[in-house]
């Protein structure tokens, strides 16, 4: 005996029912759809991994958020997946290493977290993406950000808004035009994202906050992170970005936060996230990186990976309508008719089945569908 209601799920978990279930597979076949007539061959990597080499690959941040238990049979820790991005990569520098190259993949499943994110109660998360291995020019990155936000048109997405921004900007420019002893570099990383410029002058690295003022609208807060870098140590990222925007034009809004590290643990020049009016939670990421293979040697890559929960959660495909009751002694073929024709049909078990009561919209009489009273 337990005491542990029946109805009652680990915190951040949950079953999605009638009809959302339906209308959340609905929406994935579409997003998935749009990622296959790109050439992103589907994989399905697997629910749990060794939890020291998942945590390797992952970027040091993940490893105290994955959720780890011991493994009986192989003595070892697993993981649950926190991100399949980096299954991805293990996929394709182990199985697919030869592959020809670029090798395009998508994928769609649940990942886990340790523990929810403060506005997010969930802590099994919907993540659907598509990564190309072997390239992380502008070109990769414009097909990688144009297919994403196809992916959300096709979930019924409106406007939508492409944040950019340049995951590495602080190690490029602490290694030489705004230099800062490495143990500060994190420091100085994190004051940004929070854009705290206090935290920043107790680090002593005020030469970094003009970085703070490039973000806004893509034009003008390119214009200004172009100003700052008279170098033009930026200045191909910078042409990067704008050859991205242009590519993009009239699809979204372009937005540039050069700042922003916040999720980009692992993503290397280019970083993007996707927002949309009415949905206050970003609805994806994504950007370049880098795979590490085993011996050392390294690949690069561009992908992204949508979280599409919330939209599934609004949306509600009411079937009423097409539902039709088949009463007792109705014939199959007939039945099986009515289905082509796109009827749900609900047939009757025994004598006490309600049609109403069992949300069918219509009943058949007499050979015919007729609306149920
Ligand atoms: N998997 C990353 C996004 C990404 C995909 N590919 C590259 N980056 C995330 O969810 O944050």
């Amino acid at each position: 005996m337990t005491n542990i209601p029946s109805d009652l799920l680990p915190e951040g978990f949950r079953d999605r029912l009638p009809p959302h279930a339906a209308s959340a597979a609905k929406l994935t076949r579409a997003m998935l759809d749009v990622l296959a007539s790109h050439g992103y061959g589907r994989v399905e990597p697997s629910m749990a991994e060794f939890e020291e080499t998942m945590a390797a690959r992952s970027g040091g941040m993940m490893r105290n958020r994955l959720l780890r238990f011991s493994d009986p049979v192989s003595g070892h820790t697993l993981a649950l997946r926190g991100d399949i991005t980096v299954q991805v990569g293990r996929i394709a520098t182990t199985r697919l290493a030869d592959a020809a190259r670029p090798l395009r993949l998508s994928y769609r499943g649940h990942v886990l977290r340790l523990k929810a994110a403060p506005l997010r109660p969930e802590r099994e998360i919907t993540q659907l993406g598509a990564e190309l291995i072997g390239n992380d020019s502008v070109a990769a990155a414009s097909e990688i950000v144009a297919v994403a936000i196809e992916a959300l048109e096709a979930a019924g997405v409106k406007d939508i808004i492409a944040d950019f921004t340049l995951p590495d900007l602080v190690e490029l420019l602490a290694k030489d035009a705004l230099p800062l002893p490495s143990e500060k570099i994190d420091a100085v990383r994190t004051e940004l994202d929070m854009k705290d410029a206090g935290g920043l002058a107790a680090l002593g690295a005020q030469a970094y906050l003009p970085l703070l003022e490039a973000t806004g609208p893509f034009a003008e807060a390119a214009a200004k992170l172009e100003a700052i870098d008279s170098d033009g140590l930026l200045s191909s990222r910078i042409a990067g970005l704008r050859e991205i925007a242009e590519r993009l034009e009239g699809r979204a809004t372009i937005t540039l936060d050069p700042t922003e590290r916040h999720g980009f643990e692992y993503q290397s020049w280019f970083g993007f996230t996707l927002f949309a009016r009415g949905h206050a939670a970003a609805l994806g990421r994504g950007g370049t990186y880098t795979i590490t293979r085993d011996d050392g040697s390294e690949e690069a890559a561009t992908g992204f990976s949508l979280y599409p929960d919330p939209l599934m959660d609004g949306i509600l495909d009411a079937d009423e309508d097409k539902r039709l009751f088949l009463p007792l002694g109705t014939d199959p073929a007939k039945a099986a008719r009515l289905r082509g024709e796109g009827w749900i049909t609900i047939a009757a078990l025994d004598g006490h089945d309600d049609a109403r009561r069992l949300g069918c919209g219509h009943i058949l009489h007499n050979g015919r569908a007729v609306p149920t009273e």
